[in-house]
């Protein structure tokens, strides 16, 4: 049975550990890990079949088949070279890490090196399946219109770095348009969606993010609209936040458990 180790057991994380817990997902939950002992220490105590160990980082990448990064960008920075160079395979959450071009491509050598796989689930948005199918042609042009309701979008560095006072936000504002590259710095723990798009398709500096706060919104909206030698498409998502974690949408934790059991399942189906 494929054993499998978190690093982050916060809203995603957990997640998906409930659903290797009640059946949902064939496989060993082995390890759990977190830059907080508590929140290991208390995920593992709310399961009720699952036992898994609270490992250090390092034991825990020795230690399993496959690593799930559910943490940060920065757990994708340091953690994610060293997984594949102990031959783990590994499924990325905090994708907007891969917007630093040097990072991007020493992990698609060293997951070729190594003979491991990467995985990038589709995350909060619908439509990955299609622009994976348009790349195969030409695409001309991406573009993402995300919006989320100001408390959503609390602690955002772009947030900050302009005194942006969430709370004043009375109607639907703008806060950012530009590319990929940018938008998922100034906002790495909302936009890693826009990363992964940039992936499937056009590349981080052609893909277009417009990031906006909207106090009238109690869900997440993902807009996407691909234009190329297919024709055009358009996606419109309305998630439900978590409630642990307004930033992030359930729908993003249950394509992690998707892909999982994608990984795991004989069929494959959809791009
Ligand atoms: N790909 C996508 O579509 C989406 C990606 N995300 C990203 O997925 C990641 C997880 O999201 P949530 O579960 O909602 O976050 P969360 O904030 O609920 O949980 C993150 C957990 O990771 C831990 N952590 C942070 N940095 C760490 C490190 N360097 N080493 C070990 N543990 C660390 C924290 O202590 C916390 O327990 C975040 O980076 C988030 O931005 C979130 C939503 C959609
Ligand atoms: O969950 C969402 O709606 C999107 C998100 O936070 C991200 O892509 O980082």
């Amino acid at each position: 049975m494929l054993k499998i180790g978190i690093i982050g057991c916060g809203f995603i994380g957990g997640q998906i550990c409930r659903a290797i817990d009640d059946g949902t997902i064939n496989a060993e939950l082995y390890a759990l890990s977190d830059s907080s002992e508590s929140k290991v220490l208390e995920l593992a105590a709310s399961l009720k079949k699952c036992s898994p160990a609270c490992m250090k980082i390092e034991e825990l990448l020795r230690s399993v088949d496959l690593v799930i990064e559910s943490a940060s960008q920065n757990a994708v920075r340091f953690i994610v070279p060293q997984a594949l160079e102990e031959g783990r395979d590994v499924m990325v959450l905090s994708v907007g890490a891969l917007a630093d071009e040097e990072l991007r491509e020493r992990l698609f050598r060293l997951a070729k090196q190594n003979n491991c796989k990467l995985y990038f689930p589709s995350g909060a948005v619908v439509g990955i399946d299609g622009i994976n199918s348009a790349s195969a042609a030409e695409i001309s042009s991406v573009t993402l219109t995300t919006r989320k309701p100001p408390s959503g979008l609390i602690g955002a560095p772009h947030v900050t770095a302009l005194g942006i006072e969430l709370d004043k936000i009375e109607k639907e504002t703008l806060l950012f348009e530009g590319p990929a590259s940018d938008a998922v710095k100034a906002f790495p723990a909302n936009v890693n969606v826009a990363a992964t798009i940039s992936l499937a398709g056009i590349g981080f500096e052609r893909t277009k993010v417009r990031v906006i706060a909207d106090p009238a919104l109690s869900r997440n909206v993902h807009e996407i609209t691909v234009e190329g030698k297919f024709g055009k498409f358009f996606t419109r998502v309305e998630n439900l936040p978590s409630p642990e974690n307004p930033k992030t949408s359930y729908l993003a934790a249950l394509s992690a458990i998707s892909t999982l059991n994608k990984i795991l399942s004989p069929v494959q189906l959809g791009t």
